[in-house]
């Protein structure tokens, strides 16, 4: 695709170097780099090395180690210092997994640009206790009984419904983290996003990808999103021009089911679109109880151009259709 107005974001207007918000795990400064790499092969008079300043900035998710996000208050964890380093002017734009960044930003703050999606699917890896999985029944291998280490409430609860046998204990920390977890034996398996592990190039052997249909993902898994102050249309014209409009119109869908269902932070939710090949969207959503012992999931149809009212139709129809507690 050819620029649309390259023209549009002169050096001379504003005083580089535009610094860039970001968390400081390797799997967010890795993609805070893409990003930039992206933005400079758009924009080439952004090529020099100085026109950029990565700050790292430690959010509370990065800090609260010992509890389950859904407790301590849930996605706008990992993004709320960097909004405000944002609206500060301490940086000019952020680069966020769309995942851990909350549905509705706050006042002053826009995504600006969602990028090309990584692999959505969630991934399965076994300890060196156990064989590789097979693709075909990833849990068939998993002992009667098994401890499984996760954070997520979306990855327990529907794992939990699949084998109601295995044992969930508590997996945080970066990915680096989660899998010396694993290699020094706290669980026999763990699941984390495919997206980050291919990221970090820690796709290990004999782990296995996981049909977004058996375990639906987090709405905005393995996508980017880049936010901006509201009021920079300069940066944020920049950014809508290397925006990929399948990540947007997935995590739209995606992100508009997760905000009509955002009863409780501590509902396991799962959403996932795709786009067929005759450009219409394929939503599949998910709610359940933690603990797996009920679970509902849709999915429908529609075009791509209607990616947030069938988002918000199928929350409304899983709050509708769930039990009133998870919703409480
Ligand atoms: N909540 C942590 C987090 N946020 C984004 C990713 C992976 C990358 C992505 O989904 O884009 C991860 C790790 C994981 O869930 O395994």
């Amino acid at each position: 695709m050819s620029p649309a107005h390259p023209a549009s974001v002169p050096q001379h207007r504003r005083s580089l170097p535009l610094r860039v918000g970001t968390r400081g795990s390797p799997l967010a400064l890795w993609q805070t780099r893409d990003f930039l790499d992206r933005v400079t092969r758009f924009c080439p008079v952004l090529r020099d090395a100085k026109a950029f300043e990565e700050h790292a900035i430690a959010t509370s998710g990065d800090r609260i180690q010992d509890r389950k996000l859904a407790e301590i208050g849930g996605k706008g964890l990992f993004a709320k210092e960097i909004h405000e380093a944002l609206l500060d002017g301490r940086v000019d734009f952020a680069v966020h997994s769309l995942k851990d960044l909350e549905t509705e930003m706050p006042p002053g703050i826009v995504l600006a640009c969602t990028l090309k999606r990584e692999d959505a699917r969630d991934c399965l890896l076994p300890g060196p206790g156990l064989p590789p999985c097979d693709p075909v029944e990833p849990f068939a291998a998993l002992p009667k009984g098994a401890v499984i280490g996760t954070s997520s409430v979306r990855r327990q609860s529907q794992l939990l419904h699949m084998r109601p046998d295995l044992q969930v204990v508590m997996f945080r920390g970066n990915v680096q983290t989660r899998m010396r977890k694993l290699a020094e034996g706290e669980a026999a398996a763990t699941l984390l996003a495919l997206a980050g592990l291919r990221r970090l190039g820690l796709e290990p052997a004999g782990s296995v990808a996981i049909d977004p249909e058996v375990m639906v993902p987090a709405a905005g898994q393995g996508i980017v999103g880049v936010t901006v102050r509201a009021d920079d249309t300069e940066l944020h014209e920049l950014l809508a021009a290397i925006e990929d409009p399948e990540a947007r119109a997935v995590s739209s869908a995606e992100r508009a089911l997760l905000a009509a269902l955002d009863g409780s932070c501590r509902t396991p939710i799962g959403g996932h679109a795709r786009m067929l090949p005759d450009g219409r969207l394929r939503l599949t959503g998910l709610v359940a109880r933690a603990d797996g012992s009920f679970l509902l999931r849709r999915t429908e149809e529609g075009p791509a151009a209607d990616a947030v009212r069938l988002g918000a139709e199928m929350g409304r129809a899983l709050r509708r259709d769930g039990p009133a507690d998870l919703f409480a």
